[in-house]
């Protein structure tokens, strides 16, 4: 090291104790107000108690009051100090010295995950990664370079970079970066083993992803993005950054994540609190499908449909759910629910107790509405027909009685054929010999997931429904796995902004799968933009599974691992002793988690049983799980879409398991998941999607590694 960069690394290591010492103080400041606070409501609430009798109405709201006010400034300062805490973690991660156009010196401005100003001068001394001037470290190397700001652009030049890891308010190492987020950090970051949970990324935001996170003016984004490329890292940061900007007007309560499951709401929970916002609230479509359909028929889930299609695939199914899987199908259901109030309402003249309203009434009545749903302009025509004939009835001194307002309703209802919007869907069908046998209920009182959106697209169009007005932003994760009615669901319930992520190589269900295309074509309106490079995985590991599914456009990031292995064995009781030598390894190894991916939870159930039978400890994660655990997890592909893991283990790749379309998608979405190391087992004929490995180094022998102490304690118990 220089004089020079020793002097620097001491002007370093003294701002960050200056920094730290005024982080510790405010800490303690914060804590005396809590507990200050906390004595003042007590005491309030005591006096509140004694005194209830002799106090008014007035006094006592106005008590109230007081302590209401005491409790939000309590609660605000507990926020902060929650924030102080964090800094004093690690107060910033970055520096970026700007020099603005006409000024003679360049200022430094500090990175971190929140503001800090200091108390006395109100000097910042942290700046937000949301921050205007935060951008400039994101977005630009050194030279020129401007950032925007609510009152206009300010250009000027950027003199130096720099970032830092800070562990528990010590200065861990530091880089110089002329260039953009410096390599060597990101390396680090990325050689690091696996979090239980999803971590941020905020220190080493590249310049594409940050284009993703910053965008203030579409409506509608969406990302696709390679996998491993970030998306849902992004897609969190982002709201965040919403958060930030649009603090007045959006709060955590309006905005929304539609996740694939539970499991992987839980594994992505984190992200938000570390970035000092609340987590926000989740939905998945399976809980929009009970919503409308609780009380109307039995359905199939998504991931039914998924076992049903992995175990076998009926032609005649895989047709149904190509139709309804297209933007055409959302256009001829749509003109079909429209035209039917045209075409089919017949008005007729209404009678009770002697008193009649012409058919014209009706009809000038029914078509005063045309933007209404169907059902609800015969409602609205039902009613003003019970209060016209009701008013004239009781007028002329006679009795008006339930009987009599139901009987207009049937009148009224019978003017339609139609007597639901399940009528409506399955009329859709009937009517027309090109459609008949597309849809095909599961016995009498189950329809196909097929069908599941569809029909919620029919109800909410011919009646009002509530949808979800409070909600202000909707994030779509996984788009690929949603079929355009879902989307155009999603239109009708969410009139708000959204950002929708995914990737058109991870689809679960081929027959019915979203391309960006696809999905822009709903929204037309939307902005598009696409990530390419893949940070996950070893250059290793991206390279074999782009062998099983090629994506040309997909730039691995240039990090080495050992190859991955596909290991032959002789039989499944070898498969299982292999597994448990790879099990060993693991944990005699300094990675931290380790995940056993097989093709279904049917296989995955039998291998834990298997594997709990020869004593090693793990959790199995069905389509009931609600929560991620770190250590070793065995899952099915579907269920582990989205989760990473630094070890991953594909048992029974053999050519009778992974042999279809489906089975390809599965099989790169469980290799897709590893971040440091990939092995994959077989007994029988190797799959064809592995026939690559023959010509590669990935095949290792029966031999080829040392099993014979664990071969004899496995138990003789059926892989998967
Ligand atoms: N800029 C970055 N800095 C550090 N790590 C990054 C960066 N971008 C992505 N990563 C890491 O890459 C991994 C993949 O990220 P993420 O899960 O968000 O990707 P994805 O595109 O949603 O993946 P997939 O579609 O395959 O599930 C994570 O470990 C994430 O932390």
């Amino acid at each position: 090291m220089t004089d020079a960069q020793t002097r620097d690394e001491e002007r370093e290591r003294r701002y960050l104790a200056e920094t730290v010492r005024l982080l510790a103080t405010e800490l303690e400041r914060l804590t005396g107000d809590i507990d200050e606070s906390a004595r003042t409501i007590e005491e309030r609430k005591k006096h509140l108690w004694d005194n209830l009798r002799d106090m008014d109405f007035a006094e006592k709201a106005n008590f109230r009051g007081e302590v209401d006010m005491s409790v939000r400034l309590a609660e605000h300062a507990v926020m902060l100090r929650k924030r102080i805490e964090r800094l004093l973690e690690s107060p910033y991660f970055g520096r970026v010295d700007f020099r603005p156009t006409g000024d003679p010196e360049a200022g430094a401005h500090y990175i971190g995950v929140h503001n800090f100003s200091d108390p006395e001068t109100q000097e910042i001394v942290i700046h937000d990664w949301r921050a205007p001037v935060s951008s400039l470290y994101y977005d630009f190397e050194s030279g020129e370079a401007f950032f925007e700001t609510p009152a206009g652009t300010t250009h000027g030049e950027i003199t130096g970079k720099r970032q830092y890891k800070i562990q528990g308010g010590r200065l861990e190492y530091m880089f110089d970066s002329t260039l953009n987020i410096g390599d060597e950090v990101l390396q680090r970051e990325l050689g690091q083993s696996a979090d239980d949970r999803m971590k941020n990324i905020v220190a080493t935001i590249q310049r594409e992803q940050n284009a993703v996170i910053r965008n203030e003016t579409a409506r509608v984004l969406i990302l696709q993005g390679v996998a491993g490329s970030g998306k849902t890292s992004i897609a969190l940061h982002r709201v965040a950054f919403l958060l930030y900007r649009f603090k007045d007007t959006l709060s955590s309560d309006n905005v929304m994540i539609l996740s694939p499951n539970k499991v992987f709401g839980d594994y992505i929970a984190d992200v938000l609190p570390e970035l000092g916002e609340e987590q926000v609230a989740e939905i998945d479509f399976d809980t929009i499908a009970g919503r409308f359909l609780a009380k109307v028929t039995g359905y199939e889930t998504f991931s039914e449909q998924v076992v049903t299609l992995l175990d076998q695939v009926d032609d005649a199914a895989a047709a149904r759910m190509r139709y309804k899987a297209t933007p055409e199908f959302v256009a001829r259901l749509e003109d079909w629910i429209t035209s039917r109030p045209h075409e089919e309402f017949t008005p007729a003249d209404i009678e009770r107790k002697h008193k009649r309203l012409s058919a014209d009434w009706v009809a000038d009545l029914f078509h005063e509405s045309p933007t209404l749903p169907v059902f609800t302009r015969l409602d609205r025509v039902a009613n003003a027909a019970v209060h016209k004939l009701k008013h004239e009835v009781l007028d002329k001194g006679g009795t008006w009685a339930a009987a009599d307002t139901a009987s207009i309703r049937k009148q009224v209802r019978a003017m339609f054929p139609y007597k639901d919007a399940f009528a409506i869907y399955r009329a859709f069908y009937t009517a027309d010999p090109a459609r008949r046998g597309l849809f095909q209920p599961l016995g009498r009182k189950k329809i196909e997931y097929a069908d599941v959106f569809p029909l919620i697209y029919t109800m909410i169009r011919t009646s009002r429904q509530e949808s979800y007005g409070h909600i202000r932003h909707l994030l779509v994760d996984e788009m690929q796995d949603y079929t355009p009615i879902q989307y155009a669901v999603l239109r009708e319930l969410f009139s708000c902004t959204m950002t929708i992520l995914g990737d058109a190589n991870q689809s679960v269900n081929p027959f019915s799968s979203s391309s960006l295309a696809t999905i822009h074509s709903i929204f037309p309106q939307a902005d598009c933009l696409e990530l390419c490079k893949s940070y996950r995985s070893t250059s290793e590991i991206t390279e074999f599974a782009q062998n099983i599914s090629r994506n040309d456009k997909l730039v691995p990031i240039e990090r080495h691992g050992p190859p991955p292995q596909v290991i032959a064995c002789t039989d499944r009781r070898d498969q299982q002793a292999r597994i448990l030598t790879l099990i060993k390894q693991h944990e005699h190894s300094d990675r931290r988690s380790l995940g056993i991916i097989c093709k279904t939870v049917d296989q995955a159930t039998t291998l834990t049983h298997a594997l709990s039978g020869a004593g090693v400890e793990l959790t199995f994660l069905d389509y009931d799980s609600t929560s991620f655990a770190g250590g070793i997890i065995i899952t099915s592909a579907h269920i582990a879409k989205g989760l990473e893991f630094d070890t991953v283990i594909v048992p029974r790749v053999d050519e009778d398991n992974y042999a279809t379309d489906m089975d390809r998608s599965m099989l790169y979405i469980a290799c897709t998941r590893a971040m440091h190391e990939l092995h994959l087992t077989h007994d029988g004929p190797l799959s064809h999607f592995l026939a690559f490995a023959q010509a590669t180094q990935n095949l290792v022998g029966v031999d080829d590694t040392d099993q014979a102490e664990t071969r004899d304690h496995a138990t003789d118990v059926r892989v998967g």
